[in-house]
């Protein structure tokens, strides 16, 4: 392994910067193994599930070690969110994305062009790290021995094989051709072994023996999974999901949980939640419609203002009355950390498998129990694939790549929903190519009652029969409404 220069070694008490500057009074299972590969220098790739902690993974090592960290992330709301934590820390992170601010943006460049940069941590877009202007001054970083490492957060953006593939993630082998010398953290929660191979040989960190790995399991045992069938017939999502709610608020106001509730302070109704949609229109009617009931939800898709954003969001974390559920496209996903998220409901079968569970880890991120249910129609399966089809078309040749790889994992997704013979938690953790299967404590839909389950599907859904002569008249074919974000 190269010799790295550091001013300190100072790493022994990492308890005391966890507790002292990120205020959290241990370390979850395997977080301190991970932070201390970093701090050897490793390079280190992390596949845990989502909500385990895997930001704290790199930015206890950037706290402690000498010199700045590049975090390159895909999402500028998750990278926000993060340097906002970060700086009420006292840790000095900034951002650096077609956001920022004109004048942050040159204190930036001014604090890089130094060489010995004040900040600790950098968060930016994977695009900003192809461009020359960027390069350059990370180069001086780097040669005043000032460039501490790398991380890459929702690393599976790198592989083709990936569900979300973004071409500028694949310029980041750079990193390593031009510094040899600095360790690369990569982190993701989905990714099975073709996605982790890629993710690994892309960034050249795949050879010698400076690589650990972390791999642990995709489960979320405090997710209650369900599959709920319906067709374009039965039309019943919105009645169907309004008496569960209701039902959920009637056994919060009984008269056992009231009093709990009461005594610190919490509505009835304060239940949040995400209802992913697919496109903006059914996204602004839903929350409208939902409203109209008396329940307080909120539309968050692309075309709202960033100031309509931010207020809902932070509305929303704050657990304001009205401000319960967010109804939201997938331009509402990755990073989403708020903690009492109790239900996730997909309105519409997702584009991917990794989306989906992507989408679904938003919820239970305290580790009580949470309910992630999707409403699934073989209509809206032959609309996701017709979708698909136009897409990969129109993409032309930048999209071929990962083409195979959509079709695979939407094909899983529908075999997931329609699979009646086992427990969902151990068909995604078989997904991810995990051999062990999980323990499930009755909190998957065939876990719970697997005879309910078969019923429930030969009654709720429309017959192949039928959905396959809608489909030779081309019904399911350019619903361009049917999907925006
Ligand atoms: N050791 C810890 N003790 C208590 N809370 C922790 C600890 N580590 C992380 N957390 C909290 O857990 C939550 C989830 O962490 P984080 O956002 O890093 O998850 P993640 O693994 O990146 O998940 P995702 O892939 O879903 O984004 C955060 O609120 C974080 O503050």
């Amino acid at each position: 392994m190269p010799p790295r220069l550091q001013r300190t070694a100072s790493f022994t008490d990492i308890d005391y910067t966890l507790r002292r500057q990120f205020k959290k009074d241990s370390f979850r299972p395997f977080q301190r193994e991970i932070i201390l590969a970093a701090l050897h220098g490793h390079d280190v790739f992390v596949q845990a599930a989502t909500s385990f902690g895997k930001s704290l993974c790199f930015q206890i090592p950037a706290v402690i070690d000498h010199g700045m960290t590049i975090v390159i992330s895909p999402l500028l709301s998750l990278m926000m969110n993060q340097v906002e934590a970060l700086r009420a820390a006292n840790v000095d992170a900034r951002t650096l994305n077609s956001n920022t601010p004109i004048q942050e943006r040159d204190y930036i460049y001014q604090d890089l062009q130094t060489g010995h940069p004040r900040t600790r941590l950098l968060y930016v877009t994977p695009e900003l790290c192809s461009g020359d202007h960027f390069r350059k001054r990370i180069q001086i970083v780097h040669q005043q021995k000032e460039l501490a490492r790398i991380a890459v957060d929702e690393a599976h953006c790198i592989s083709e094989w990936g569900h979300d593939f973004r071409k500028d993630f694949k310029r980041l082998s750079w990193f390593r051709e031009s510094f040899p010398d600095v360790p690369i953290m990569c982190l993701t929660a989905t990714a099975n072994s073709a996605v982790r191979n890629d993710i690994l040989s892309t960034l050249g960190i795949l050879r010698g023996d400076r690589l650990k790995q972390f791999t642990m399991t995709a489960q979320r045992p405090n997710l209650h999974l369900e599959i709920r069938y319906t067709s374009d017939e039965a039309n019943d999502r919105f009645d169907n999901f309004v008496t569960w709610l209701r039902g959920v608020y009637a056994r919060r106001s009984d008269s056992a949980r009231l009093p709990e509730l009461q005594a610190v302070n919490e509505r009835v109704d304060n239940v949040p939640g995400i209802i992913y949609t697919i496109s903006r229109d059914e996204c602004d009617m839903l929350a409208a419609s939902l409203r109209h009931n008396g329940i307080g939800a909120r539309p968050f898709h692309a075309k709202l203002s960033k100031e309509q954003k931010s207020d809902t969001l932070a509305r929303w974390i704050a657990n304001e009355p009205g401000w319960d559920i967010i109804v939201a496209t997938t331009a509402f996903g990755m990073g989403i950390d708020k903690e009492n998220v109790r239900f996730v409901v997909h309105w519409r079968l997702p584009k991917s498998f990794e989306g989906y569970y992507q989408e679904a880890g938003r919820a239970g991120r305290d580790g009580n129990a949470a309910f992630c249910f999707l409403y699934y129609s073989r209509e809206d399966r032959d609309r996701n694939f017709s979708l698909l089809a136009r897409d990969i078309a129109r993409e032309g040749s930048a999209g071929k790549p990962n083409a195979e790889a959509r079709k695979e994992s939407l094909g899983k997704l529908v075999e997931y929903c329609e699979n009646v013979e086992g427990c969902r938690h151990a068909f995604i953790c078989r997904y991810f190519g995990e051999e062990k299967v999980p323990e499930c404590d009755f909190a998957c839909d065939w876990h719970k009652d697997a005879d309910g389950l078969k019923k429930r599907m030969r009654l709720g859904l429309a017959s192949e029969e039928w959905v396959s002569t809608q489909r030779e008249e081309g019904r399911y074919d350019n619903q361009e409404e049917y999907w925006s974000e």
